[in-house]
């Protein structure tokens, strides 16, 4: 190494400091080698082809200053990457820099069919940090309710003291859409902004399983296994998708203890419980049993009002009670799917220029939710039931404890459960704001009149057809 490149370089550094965090600086720039200083060509030794494309893909920016503040306009900086390729010999190849368009030239062109090993390229989006999280993803933005809590609670305990609580995996189950991605990624956010320098990193399963299997296909390997092993906290989305892939979940296996046993967090999220994970092999799922596993379930009606109120004020939007209110009890599947109809609304009031209504919000829920009216939907049931029985609409949600209101009302709530996905709660909802055990004694009251009174029992029969032929 000659002296003159290591001044130039030590030069570099000092540059480069102020620029990167001090995790990534040790991480990134340390293991660098100055080789040769030749006129204002700068040679620098990196590890691996793999360290090299990290830092194209992300420092390139605080190189370009650093090589200009010391060695000026001309200045130039070339790698040699000790190429890691299985037994290949540890000839350096040379990478000049800077680069033609694109910051791509000079690389010989065996370096070029190379690049990015692990598509790493993808974690340097700009709208994402280097650990690809999201930032809106917070705490803060996170409405807790009694579907979450516990989840909530740990996913804190783990951004306070990430490694060292006895939450180590963390493993976050639940349905789809139901926050698990936003919950993860805010402990990471809470890790990243907090007092200590840590390196998170967010990738999804699928990714981490592409990234791989390209580093087997390149005779990168130990590159990746390097990399994954020098985080801090790894939040790995969807693990589901390690079903089946021995390989990975091998490779996974190693990563996993080398982290635990250094007392690195690991943060996980799957469809279902680890016990229902088919296809992923019983040492790693014992692994998971080792930390803590918290669900997430479909947020009752209150939290629904809140997310809704937290998205409308972060949008700036009003919108009225009723409308908030008819939203949080129709939408009763998941979070996502609430946000989506939430979006359409707002899109349909700013385009047709019309205030946000709950009429606008019905007309609204008939184009993008199928089981209402479309098909068998409760104000469907509610018409032909009212229809069938000659009596008001109007009825069915009123109050009214008429005798004949009352079965036809009972015969609507048994429908609706039938038919429908509604929960009884968004039943009793459409029914003049019962609660649900009105419904649950209506379905109860249907059945057992279906058992002791035929004349009722072929009237139920005869609507259930009409429900049944429109179902189809
Ligand atoms: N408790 C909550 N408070 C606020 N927003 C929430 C909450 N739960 C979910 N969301 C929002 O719902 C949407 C879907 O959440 P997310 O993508 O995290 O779900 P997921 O469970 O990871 O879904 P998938 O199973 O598809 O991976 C996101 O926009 C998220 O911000």
């Amino acid at each position: 190494m000659s002296s003159e490149a290591s001044a130039v370089w030590n030069e570099c550094l000092r540059v480069i400091e102020q620029h990167v965090n001090e995790q990534s600086f040790s991480t990134w720039f340390k293991p660098i080698n100055p080789v040769k200083l030749e006129g204002t060509n700068l040679t620098i030794q990196v590890p691996s082809q793999f360290f090299y494309e990290w830092l194209e893909d992300n420092y390139v920016q605080v190189l370009k200053l650093a090589i200009k503040t010391t060695l000026g306009q001309g200045g130039r900086l070339e790698y040699a990457v000790v190429v890691d390729r299985g037994n290949s010999s540890n000839q350096p190849y040379v990478v000049s820099y800077p680069q033609g368009n694109n910051g791509k030239k000079g690389g010989p062109s065996a370096a070029e069919e190379q690049r990015t090993p692990f598509e790493m390229k993808s974690l340097d989006a700009e709208a994402l940090t280097q650990s690809n999280l999201n930032p809106n993803y917070t705490f803060s933005a996170y409405i807790e309710g009694d579907c979450n809590r516990l989840a909530r609670s740990a996913g804190f305990a783990v951004a306070t003291k990430p490694g060292i609580t006895s939450f180590n995996p963390l493993m976050v189950y639940g349905g789809v859409g139901l926050g698990k991605t936003h919950l993860v990624q805010a402990i990471g956010n809470e890790i990243k902004n907090g007092p200590e320098d840590k390196f998170v990193l967010y990738v999804s399963s699928e990714k981490f399983v592409n990234q791989f299997m390209d580093s087997i296909k390149d005779g990168n390997v130990k590159s990746f296994t390097n990399f994954y092993m020098q985080v801090d906290v790894l939040i790995i989305d969807d693990i589901q998708f390690l079903a089946g892939k021995d390989r990975t979940q091998e490779m996974f296996f190693h990563i996993f203890n080398h982290l635990h046993q250094n007392k690195k967090q690991i943060i996980m999220t799957s469809d279902c419980p680890p016990r229902d994970l088919k296809g992923l092999e019983e040492r790693l799922l014992s692994r998971f049993k080792w930390g803590l596993t918290a669900d997430l379930q479909m947020p009752d009606f209150e939290t629904r009002v809140a997310i809704i109120r937290r998205k409308m004020q972060s949008e700036g939007i009003y919108i009225p009670d009723d409308v908030v209110e008819y939203l949080a009890y129709t939408v009763d599947t998941n979070v996502r799917e609430l946000e989506g109809i939430l979006i359409s609304l707002i899109a349909h009031a700013s385009l047709s220029r019309v205030e946000i209504s709950l009429e606008l919000a019905k007309t609204v829920m008939k184009n993008i939710i199928k089981d209402i009216e479309t098909e068998v939907g409760i104000d469907y049931i509610q018409k032909t039931v009212s229809e069938y029985y000659g009596i008001a609409l109007d009825d069915l949600k009123a109050k009214t404890r008429k005798k004949e209101i009352v079965v036809a009302r009972q015969v609507a709530m048994y429908f609706s459960k039938e038919f429908t996905n509604h929960s009884l709660k968004s039943i009793g909802y459409h029914f003049g704001g019962r609660d649900h055990s009105t419904v649950i004694h209506a379905v109860q009251t249907v059945n057992d009149l279906m058992e002791t009174d035929s004349s009722f029992r072929n009237a139920v029969n005869e609507l259930k057809k009409k429900f049944k032929m429109r179902s189809y």
